[in-house]
């Protein structure tokens, strides 16, 4: 079962997260309105981004700011790990958690239902809402780091330049079902076949991904940019829930010769460490999805350097 609005009414009876064929089934997210147009102008403190520190589709969003220098110009609160069947909360007085500043409430759904009375989906993080129209703009991860990565300024960091466009959305696409996804289809399959295809689609890719990383530093031109948020969102969180909480264990990312220096380098990045919580991370995967941990216990291990030496910058031609 899935917790979710039906006509702005919460529901914790919904339907399955597998199809009928016993694949994890991603529900679409319905706001997708575009920053720096009439409507919703990039203008510094106007927006508000809620974020998870667990999530790695928010992380994504929360990174561009971070490394563009935003936070000035786009205010963000984080809810807690823990999911409960009232969907993403508010609890100050954890570590690292934020009360909402925006509208005080207790429940991250609540923002929803402020956007649209009659809300029917998901509450899902990241979210981005617009003070001035009292509105969510979007809440899909890809286009929140697209547009901020476009719409603002910032520091002059350029995670989405132009001539790189047409590759970074290619590889975006590309990694998104075997990999960002793969490890939910994988984590969230209903038959032991949808299991196995799911982690045979994940290795295949990541053995491949390890490939491409041998020679260059960076997955698409000779720069960070948005494809590698995207990738070491899913990586950075692999061996430490992935591999043992959604069964994705075939190999460590750890033990990929290029994929985890690579991960080390991206971590290493000035304005990435900040946006990383691995006590958030553990704590949500391990507590909320009880169906595949019904215990709720956190796993300890494994103790990764994330700071240790990548020796990457050599691939770099610059
Ligand atoms: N397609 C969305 C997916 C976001 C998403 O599913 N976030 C998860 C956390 S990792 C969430 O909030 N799930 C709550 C739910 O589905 O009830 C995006 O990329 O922004």
């Amino acid at each position: 079962m899935v917790n979710m609005y039906v006509d702005g009414e919460w529901k914790t009876d919904t339907y399955e997260f597998s199809n009928d064929d016993g694949e994890f089934d991603r529900s679409e997210t319905t706001f997708r309105n575009e920053l720096g147009t009439e409507q919703f102008p990039a203008e510094s403190g106007r927006y508000h981004l809620y974020i998870s520190r667990a999530c790695p589709w928010a992380h994504g969003a929360a990174m561009v700011r971070s490394l563009m220098g935003l936070e000035d110009d786009i205010s963000m609160d984080i809810v807690d790990p823990y999911r409960d069947d009232r969907g993403w909360q508010f609890t100050p007085q954890k570590d690292d958690c934020t009360a909402d500043s925006i509208s005080g409430h207790d429940y991250l759904g609540e923002t929803y239902v402020a956007a649209d009375p009659n809300y029917t989906g998901r509450v899902t993080v990241p979210v981005l809402w617009d003070r001035e129209a009292e509105t969510i703009v979007n809440n899909e991860s890809i286009e929140v780091m697209r547009q901020f990565a476009t719409a603002f300024e910032g520091n002059g960091t350029e995670l989405y330049p132009e001539h790189l466009r047409e590759e970074i959305d290619e590889v975006v696409d590309d990694i998104y079902d075997p990999i960002n996804n793969g490890v939910y289809r994988a984590g969230f399959a209903g038959t032991q076949e949808a299991y196995e295809n799911a982690v045979a689609d994940l290795f295949d890719a990541l053995d491949a991904y390890d490939e491409r990383l041998a020679d260059q530093r960076y997955l698409v031109g000779d720069q960070l940019t948005l494809a590698d948020l995207r990738l070491f969102a899913t990586l950075v969180r692999f061996d430490n829930v992935y591999h043992t909480h959604f069964k994705c264990n075939v190999r460590l990312i750890r033990e990929y010769d290029n994929l985890w220096p690579y991960v080390r380098d991206i971590y290493q990045t000035p304005g990435i460490e900040q946006t990383m919580n691995m006590d958030h991370i553990k704590e949500h995967y391990y507590t909320t999805h009880t169906d595949i941990n019904p215990t709720q216990f956190i796993g300890v291990g494994p103790d990764l350097d994330f700071h240790a030496d990548h020796d990457r910058a050599r691939l770099q031609s610059e």
